[in-house]
Order: structure tokens, then sequence, then C-alpha cells
């Protein structure tokens, strides 16, 4: 791993919610690390903490109702000790955020061109005019045909993927180095999911930006990601590459992910569609010691489970959590051979 490049180190990261007077973890000691002209995709099931550990990296948990501990270091600085001021100086400079839903993150009330103004206001010190060239560029560089047109309406007057690309323009306004998506493609159809992932694509090369791209859709991974780290209940399962993940899925729940999708994990029958058993459990109902996947995958014997488990380097860069993954075999195959 080439640590100058590294943009963002998370180092054994929690985040815990106060539920009924009683603290749940939903992000459990996660280690990851995102580098400089990289996307890293995090992948799982609804529920299973990605969107948490993204919140929890730039601060925006109420921390009355929240336990956060670890250390998420950005540029030397470590972001979980940042106070709420210096977070906001951090929050739309370097790190731009992309989430889910573009209607609910723009104002209604505010014309396009004003909601980029806004955060170069915020951050820079340009002139009216100048912040005029910037947004107008910025509408270009995210593919939108007329910027000057779009930059005279309101949201409610684009269409989910204009506003998508606006959203994506506000994020990179201030050319963040780390940009955090979550499922910035999820609301959108397939054409203008591609042309989105696109744009990103394009935007990191240009900037040189590290990504953060979550999703639970394993196609845009394979073909938008460097790396991938698999989450599951909270934890990291697997990471390295998306060519080792893919290519080589260890654990049991990449395994059942891969298997899922049409044309994953090719290693395995695949004429019909593997449904993972059971599903995510809500944060009161985790196991809190163990392997958190053992639930799923009941017919694999306790004894091939550490009690405690760790990651497991299996090449350089690629590592799977706990000794399960050299047992596992999917169910339906056994009953296939009877
Ligand atoms: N503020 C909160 N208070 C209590 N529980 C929460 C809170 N936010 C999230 N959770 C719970 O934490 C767990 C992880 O949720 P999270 O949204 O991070 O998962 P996710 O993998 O991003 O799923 P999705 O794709 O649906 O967003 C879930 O069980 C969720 O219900």
């Amino acid at each position: 791993m080439d640590e100058e490049n590294t943009l963002l180190e998370l180092n054994n990261v929690s985040t815990a919610f106060k539920i009924e007077g009683q603290y749940y973890n939903a992000v459990s000691h996660v280690d990851l690390k995102v580098k400089k002209d990289e996307i890293l995709a995090i992948v799982g099931e609804s529920g299973c903490g990605k969107s948490t550990l993204a919140t929890t990296v730039v601060g925006l948990h109420d921390m009355k109702t929240t336990k956060i501990s670890g250390e998420a270091f950005f540029e030397g600085q470590d972001l979980l000790k940042m106070s709420d001021s210096q977070l906001n100086d951090v929050r739309g400079a370097k790190i731009g955020m992309i989430f889910q839903d573009p209607l609910s993150a723009l104002n209604p009330l505010k014309k396009i061109e004003d909601q980029i103004s806004e955060v170069l206001d915020y951050h820079t010190k340009m002139s009216t005019e100048e912040k005029h060239n910037r947004a107008l560029q910025l509408l270009e560089q995210v593919g939108i045909d007329e910027p000057k047109r779009t930059a005279r309406q309101f949201p409610h007057e684009l269409s989910g993927g204009m506003r998508q690309r606006v959203i994506i323009a506000i994020a990179i306004a201030c050319k963040p180095d780390l940009i955090i998506a979550d499922e910035p493609t999820t609301a959108l159809d397939v054409t203008i999911q591609a042309q989105i992932l696109d744009v990103l694509r394009d935007i990191q090369k240009e900037n040189h930006a590290g990504i953060i791209l979550i999703t639970h859709d394993l196609g845009v991974v394979a073909e938008t990601a460097d790396e991938v780290a698999v989450m599951y209940a909270g934890e990291v399962v697997e990471c390295g590459t998306t060519e080792q993940v893919f290519g080589d899925p260890r654990h049991p729940y990449t395994r059942s992910l891969l298997r899922s999708m049409p044309q994953g994990d090719m290693d395995v029958l695949n004429d019909d569609l593997y449904v993972i058993q059971g599903s995510v459990p809500s944060i009161e109902k985790m196991p809190q010691a163990g392997d958190k996947f053992a639930p799923r995958i009941p017919w694999i014997p306790a004894s091939a489970h550490e009690k405690e488990p760790t990651m497991h380097e299996i090449s350089a860069g690629h590592e799977v959590r706990c000794t399960c993954y050299k047992d596992f075999y999917f169910k339906s195959l056994e009953v296939k051979d009877v």
C-alpha cells in the first residue's frame, strides 16, 4: 500500500446508536484506506452500516444519541476529533458529499446557480462574476447541455438525472480531495445511472480525487471501483481490489452476494439465482460476538468459525474475515449433489 497516496485512513472506527437507553453498534471496528485517484466501493445489503460509516466520517451524527470511537485520519488530521466548525470547513471544501435523493438534497426554493454559489460563498472569496463563471463551468463539467439555462432553473424543473448532476456539481465546486457518494444512482434509471457514473469517473481523473462509492449494486462496483470493501452487520468482511474480490471472492457473504446477481461468482453453478438465506438483523438483534454471518449459513459447523473473527490476508491487499471461508460451500449445491 502506497502510504503517500492514502487520503483517508480509518482505524478501528465504531459507531453506536442509543435506542431506548442502550447503545447498539451499527459500525464495528472498521479499518479502511482510501487512496488518491481511486474509487473505493463499500457494498452490502441494506442495514449493513454503509451510510452510518460515511456519515460518521463527516461528522453528521447527533452526538447526544451516538457514540463514536476510533480514528479517521484525513490529510493528517483526525476527523473524529474535530469541532463542528472545523468540520464545517472540511465538508463541502475538502470533502464533497453526494447523497441518494437529489430532490431532498437541493433547496426547492432556490435557483440552481444560487445553490452552487452558496457553497462557493462559504468556502472561497470569489467575486460575483467569478462565482457565476464557476457555476457555469461546473454545470458543463457534469454534462449539462445548456448550463446557462439550467443555472436559472429551480430543482423541480429538472429531471432526476439533471438534479443528480447538479448535486455532483455542488459537491465538486471547491475541488474536494475526497468525494463520498452514497447510492448516487439508486434513484435513477439504468441509462442515466451509467452517465452519472461516467461523470464521477471523469471528475475523479480530472481532480485526482479519491471517491468512496456506497452502493448495493454490484454491477456498478464491477464497472467503476478500483477497490472494494464488503460490509456485513457493521463490519468489513472482505476487502481488496475489485479484481481480487470479484475474481476470487472468499467470504461466504461476498460469495453469496455475487452469486445472487446474474453472471456473478462464475466458479459456482449459476443456472438459477441464489437467494441469501434470512436478512440483515436490526442493530438491536445483531450478534455481539463471533461471526455475525454465521446464523445465515447454519449448515456450516460452528467449529469452522473463529470465536473472535479477525482479518486474514489471502494475497497482498486481499483480506477476509473469519476462517470459515475455508469450509464454506453453498447449501443449494449440497442439495443438487444428492
Ligand atoms: N440514527 C439512527 N438511530 C438508530 N439506528 C440507526 C440510525 N441510523 C441507522 N441506524 C441503524 O443502523 C443500521 C445500519 O444502517 P445504515 O443506514 O448505515 O445501513 P446501510 O448499509 O447504509 O443501509 P441502506 O443501504 O438501507 O442505507 C441499521 O440497522 C439502521 O436501522
